[in-house]
């Protein structure tokens, strides 16, 4: 028996052990779901012992087999492999779920099918889920369980239908830009707290409807956000008067650019002054996305057609969110 078997064994255990309301794989092949499938066959066939389909299984492997055996227990499995996706459309007591794009590591992967099966109304917010997960991109790379408390994610449900609407390019660059807000709103500058604005996409009209503060320290510099040493230097500008303005693949146009954008009939909760409305106004009159820094208490927040999309204090977290 592999290491894979046991994980995805000591998985359907805790899943009864603490009463999860969901299973969830993640397969590329189909290969973890054809093992969980072996498992869960044993089991239910009470078919253990020696001539087990299962060498491995036995009633001592599941002392709570009962429980197991008189548990309803929804599987989730996740694949963004269209062809195994298919042909678990037709496997039985399974809900396959298709996800549209790969995650680069667990973490991601494990919210992205949270999300996508919270989006399909496969989970309620009070669902407890034991998810099995191994290295995204790797065939029977499974390596790891998490208990997942599925409230914890549906405040950002909205982003991910966010992150779902661009294409992977920009997704990419939205990702990259939040987790460098989510570093200033951590950490600020030399101890002081910093407030900025990121503005991403639409860059022909976001020009048109802003103008420079300063002079722009980004014009003629081919600048890209995944450069480290760009991510740095916006960093380090990120304490200047007026927001950051970046392309869909990541270039970064300008900073200390004033928003001039009509702010009308745009409803923000009390207490947010004029960077958030630059940035929201800023999402409504173009197709842009806007992500801000609040210089008090350092919340970041994604703007998007005018509303807040999303919003989380990255001090109240020691992750930073989508990684
Ligand atoms: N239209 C705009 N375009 C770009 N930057 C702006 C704009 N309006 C305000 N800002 C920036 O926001 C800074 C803070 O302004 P203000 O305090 O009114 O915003 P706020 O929404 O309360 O943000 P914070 O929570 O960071 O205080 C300004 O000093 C300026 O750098
Ligand atoms: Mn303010």
């Amino acid at each position: 028996m592999d290491r894979v078997e046991y994980i995805i064994k000591h998985g359907i255990e805790l899943a009864y052990d603490i009463d999860a309301d969901v299973l969830m794989i993640f397969t590329e092949t189909g290969k973890t779901y054809k093992i969980l499938k072996k498992i869960l066959d044993s089991i239910n066939n009470k078919n253990c012992g020696k001539n087990a389909s299962f060498k491995f299984i036995s009633l001592k492997h599941f002392p709570n087999i009962d429980k197991i055996k008189n548990k309803k227990l929804k599987i989730i499995v996740t694949t963004p492999n269209r062809d195994t996706y298919n042909w678990l459309l037709n496997e039985e007591n399974i809900v396959p779920v298709f996800l549209k794009y790969r995650d680069d590591d667990r973490q991601s992967l494990v919210k992205h099918g949270i999300i996508t099966s919270l989006e399909k109304n496969l989970l309620n917010s009070k669902d407890i889920v034991v998810a099995i997960v191994g290295i995204p991109k790797t065939p029977g790379g499974v390596d790891t369980i998490t208990v997942v408390e599925v409230n914890r994610h549906t405040t950002s449900l909205k982003l991910y239908e966010l992150l779902k609407s661009v294409d992977d390019i920009e997704r990419k660059t939205i990702e990259q830009v939040l987790n460098i807000a989510l570093e200033i709103g951590k950490e600020g500058r030399e101890g002081r707290s910093i407030g900025t604005i990121f503005v991403i996409g639409d860059t022909l009209n976001v020009m048109n409807q802003s103008q420079q503060l300063i002079l722009n320290p980004f014009a003629g510099h081919n600048a890209n956000i995944f450069d480290e040493k760009v991510k740095g230097t916006v960093k380090e500008l990120s304490p200047i008067d007026g927001a950051f303005i970046i392309t869909e693949d990541g270039r970064v146009i300008a900073a200390g650019r004033y928003l001039e954008s009509k702010a009308d009939n745009i409803k923000l909760p009390l207490g947010l002054g004029a960077r958030h409305r630059a940035a929201a106004a800023i999402s409504k009159n173009t197709n842009a996305i806007a992500i801000t820094v609040s210089e008090s208490g350092g919340i970041v927040r994604v703007f998007k057609d005018g509303e807040i999309v999303f919003e989380i204090d990255p001090r109240s977290k020691s992750i930073s969110y989508l990684k």
